[in-house]
């Protein structure tokens, strides 16, 4: 195990602790402040700040250091506040009405840039009073940041990971445009907080209630918990089993328990019952007790098993078997068990031998050799798979040349084994891969199930309508591992990401809807169903329960068509009800004590950013718009009962669907090209090897036409999976044959190019040319008047006129005085006033001033555009 950062102790006093007490911070969290401003930059340009939970005042002092001089800060908790200048505080429990009349009265009627929350329950002194837990004195800090923020402030809460972390993080996202969790550094590893920062808020006019209160916010959460806990407790065991898997927790952590580090006693493990949950989530056993120290010194307590307990986390399995068979023997030392006997010497073999006649000894006889052949057989296509799958990581390695594999695989068929061509094997390998794929869903299944899963899966496979379930379920699968692919590919790449935003945000505006204007608040009050929570809920698909007369009357929209795509859909809605399609309200809320309610904590998780994208699709399949009419429909279902007569299949073309085909997808694409070649030219190797063909005859017009078809480029992408047709959508371009000619056309044309100036300093140039020409003619009429003037001797007047003309040509000019830089160190250092030794213009830095001057530039720099 790598080296855990310690919350007692020693270890509390860490850098940043240090870094706090020189700089004179009453708390080590305001690193964390001060690191998330870093990232976030919102405390420069706040004017107004309430710092929520704000005991002993680190954020405080951290907000007052960084915000504008004449700024309101605001700090409350249930404990006083030590004097902070330009803060006001006062002590109040956030979650009661007392607080916010109190901020209100100080605040009247400006709005705040920024609401910090940094509360923890039982973290103060005061933690008698700590009523609510975690989550729910985060919503309470939120109820007030909505009551207070401005449009477009921002709202910096602190949130363990818990249960409730995805509802809440879902809150947030309905009422921020922004929103997103980091760890700064400061804050612990061994601590599950974790910031979030909520920007430009949207301040609604007005805001469902529900979307505040922890009652509905986290009531899902509640109906599932038992769940939760099955899952928990599964990892747990896994832990032990298989400890080689790393497991994330996933569901969170325990209410009012965050950390990661966590000791056992060794009378726990061996007085518990349930051992294994025990060492499942332990980090150490400890030996504390004089009982458990005379432990360590019994013969049973070898020094391997004393290394074990100190680290659990990094056990195998043999050293978790090793310690529960050191714990069974501890109980039965200290008399907890009795030793039983060995089964065998307990129980009597008692040998039936029956007597077969000679046909069953053949048929058993046959038997066991069908069973050894289809044995040897499963052995021999592991072996191959085995070697495959080496060959073809070699390759990835580039260990093997394609060359060589032609030439095992040729071995192979020689040897009489089967063919890759041959249709069976293929067959069996796609069997195959559909096992992996189901068999990937759930992780705990065991080898040995495994092994029996795929020859009764086998069996169950040879009904069709199965094969397809399992297709279908595969390319969801492929559809989500492409979506994570996406968003990891966002991290990674910026232009990615942006492309990505850009589509979501226009998703967004489209479906926003959890918040209404000030007409529909009445009818909210009076308890409306539409809109608000339930519709955003029904965004979430909370609508687990949906009654059947909504499923009918979504049926009746569709009209019946068997369409494809729709198939799908309803394949996945037994985890996912459609959203109704005509009005507000699908279920209330509190009918959600239903069959439905595991499903409804997925919607959760799904409704997480990674996972955008997703529901778009469904959108798209369920719009209205892309059904055919009802008449198309009827026309449809008519003619496939013919056809049905006939026996004989005909899939009929929806009239108003357009079937996209692979060139007619942007219709004006040749409009657009031509468009940029008048602007900019053919720039392009493969553009000019085409017009240099047809200008030279090599080619015709027809030819080039005809060159551009093939027989898939009228193949239709209906139905395609999105990550296929991104992939041909880069991938799937003409390879056009250039020349040399236009190659060396094009690098010619753009020599040329080059060598042109900018279009900015050609102006700067003319520009400083005009001003000269215009110089020299004042110069010359102003010598001319010289010249006429008789009061001046010929010496003189020459002498003037050079003088003049000089001037004229721009030589005898003032040179600009230089500003000279003085770095504010050594003798200079909080130096008033100029410097010694320094004359003429000079300007003061300190080496941070430079470093931010110059971060400044390079800021500046990387938001301009860049010229291609
Ligand atoms: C981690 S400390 C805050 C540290 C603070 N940000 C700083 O930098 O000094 C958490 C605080 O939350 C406060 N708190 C917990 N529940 C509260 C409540 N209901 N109302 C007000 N304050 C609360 C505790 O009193 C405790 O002082």
């Amino acid at each position: 195990m790598g080296k855990a950062q310690k919350k007692t102790g020693k270890g509390r006093l860490d850098k940043f602790y240090k870094l706090a007490k020189e700089q004179g911070y009453r708390a080590r969290s305001a690193f964390k402040l001060i690191q998330l401003n870093k990232k976030y930059n919102f405390l420069e340009s706040a004017r107004c700040c309430i710092d929520l939970c704000a005991a002993p005042g680190g954020w405080l002092q951290v907000a007052s250091k960084y915000m504008p001089p004449s700024s309101i800060i605001v700090g409350v908790d249930l404990v006083p506040i030590k004097p902070i200048p330009r803060v006001t505080t006062f002590a109040a429990d956030i979650t009661t009405p007392v607080c916010r009349n109190l901020i209100r009265g100080e605040l009247k009627d400006w709005k705040a840039d920024v609401v910090l929350h940094d509360g923890a329950p039982n973290v103060g002194t005061a933690w008698i009073q700590d009523a609510f837990s975690q989550a729910e004195l985060v919503l309470m800090s939120l109820k007030l940041a909505v009551e207070f923020l401005m449009k477009g402030g921002t709202f910096v809460t602190k949130i363990f990971r818990s249960a409730d972390y995805n509802n809440l993080m879902w809150v947030f996202n309905q009422l921020f445009a922004k929103v997103e969790a980091t760890k700064p550094p400061a804050s612990r590893n061994v601590s599950a907080e974790i910031f979030v920062v909520c920007r430009e808020f949207l301040a609604p006019k007005s805001i469902d209630p529900k979307f505040l209160d922890p009652k509905h916010v986290f009531k899902e959460l509640a109906a599932s918990e038992s769940i939760d806990k099955g899952t928990s407790a599964n990892n747990v065991h896994a832990n032990v089993f298989m400890p080689e898997k790393k497991r994330r927790k996933r569901d969170g952590y325990d209410e009012g328990d965050y950390t990661l580090h966590k000791s056992i006693t060794a009378t726990e493990f061996i007085h518990k019952p349930d051992a294994i949950s025990l060492l499942g989530t332990a980090n150490q056993i400890t030996f504390k007790t004089s009982e458990e120290k005379g432990w360590l010194k019994l013969d049973i307590t070898s020094r391997e098993i004393q290394a074990n307990c100190d680290d659990l986390k990094v056990l195998g399995k043999g050293d978790f078997k090793a310690l529960i068979k050191w714990r069974a023997n501890l109980r039965e030392e200290i008399g907890l068990d009795v030793k039983q006997k060995p089964a065998e010497e307990l129980t009597e073999t008692v040998t039936i031998t029956e007597e077969l006649d000679e046909d069953g000894q053949i048929q058993e006889e046959l038997e066991r050799l069908n069973n050894e052949a289809a044995a040897r057989a499963k052995r021999e296509r592991r072996k191959n798979n085995e070697k495959k799958t080496k060959t073809i990581q070699r390759m990835q390695l580039a260990m093997t040349a394609p060359l060589d594999i032609g030439q095992e695989l040729e071995d192979a068929s020689l040897a009489g084994q089967a063919d890759i061509f041959d249709l069976k094997m293929a067959d069996r390998q796609r069997k195959n891969l559909l096992n992996r794929a189901n068999l990937s869903e759930s992780e705990s299944d065991s080898d040995d199930s495994k092994a029996g899963a795929e020859s009764s899966d086998d069996e169950a496979m040879d009904s069709e309508e199965e094969q397809e379930k399992r297709v279908a379920a595969l390319e969801e699968n492929l559809d989500e591992l492409y979506n994570t692919y996406k968003t990891q590919r966002a991290e990674r790449d910026a232009k990615f990401k942006a492309k990505e935003a850009r589509k979501n945000n226009k998703d967004r505006e489209e479906t926003w809807g959890g918040i209404r204007e000030e007409k529909d608040s009445d009818a909210s009050d009076s308890g409306s169903s539409a809109g608000g929570w339930e519709e955003m809920n029904e965004r979430k698909g909370v609508d687990g329960d949906g009654s059947s007369d909504e499923e009918s009357s979504a049926s009746d929209g569709d009209g019946g068509t068997n369409d494809r795509k729709r198939k799908r859909v309803s394949d996945e809605a037994t985890s996912r009800k459609r959203p109704k399609l005509t009005s507000g309200l699908v279920t209330k809320l509190t009918d959600s004590k239903s069959a439905a309610t595991a499903s409804k904590a997925s919607q959760i998780w799904f409704s997480q950013d990674i996972f955008a994208g997703l529901d778009k699709d469904l959108d798209v399949e369920m719009d209205p718009r892309h059904r055919a009419p009802p008449g198309a429909q009827q026309q449809q279902m008519d003619e496939s009962d013919e056809e049905e007569d006939d026996g004989f299949d005909v899939v009929p073309l929806e009239k108003d669907e357009d079937v996209a085909m692979w060139d007619i997808e942007d219709e004006d694409v040749d409009a657009r090209k031509q468009e940029y070649i008048k602007n900019f030219g053919l720039n392009t190797a493969e553009a000019m090897t085409l017009a240099q063909q047809l200008v030279n005859r090599e080619k015709t017009k027809t030819q080039l036409i005809n060159d551009g078809f093939n027989r898939y480029s009228l193949n239709a992408k209906d139905g395609l999976p999105s990550w296929f047709l991104d992939d041909e959508a880069k991938h799937y371009k003409p390879n056009i044959p250039i020349t040399k000619e236009a190659v060396m056309t094009l690098r010619a044309k753009q020599r040329e190019l080059d060598a042109r100036p900018i279009k900015k300093v050609a102006e700067a140039k003319a520009r400083k040319k005009l001003r000269a020409a215009q110089r020299l003619e004042k110069a010359m009429k102003k010598a001319e008047g010289v010249n006429q003037t008789s009061d001046m001797t010929e010496k003189e007047k020459a002498a003037q006129i050079e003088k003049l003309m000089k001037r004229g040509l721009g030589k005898g000019g003032k040179k600009k005085s230089e500003i000279k830089v003085v770095v504010a160190k050594g003798p200079n250092r909080g130096l008033q006033g100029r410097p010694k030794g320094v004359k003429g213009r000079y300007r003061m830095v300190d080496s941070r001033g430079k470093k931010e001057l110059r971060a400044q530039k390079r800021r500046e720099k990387e938001r301009k555009p860049k010229r291609r």
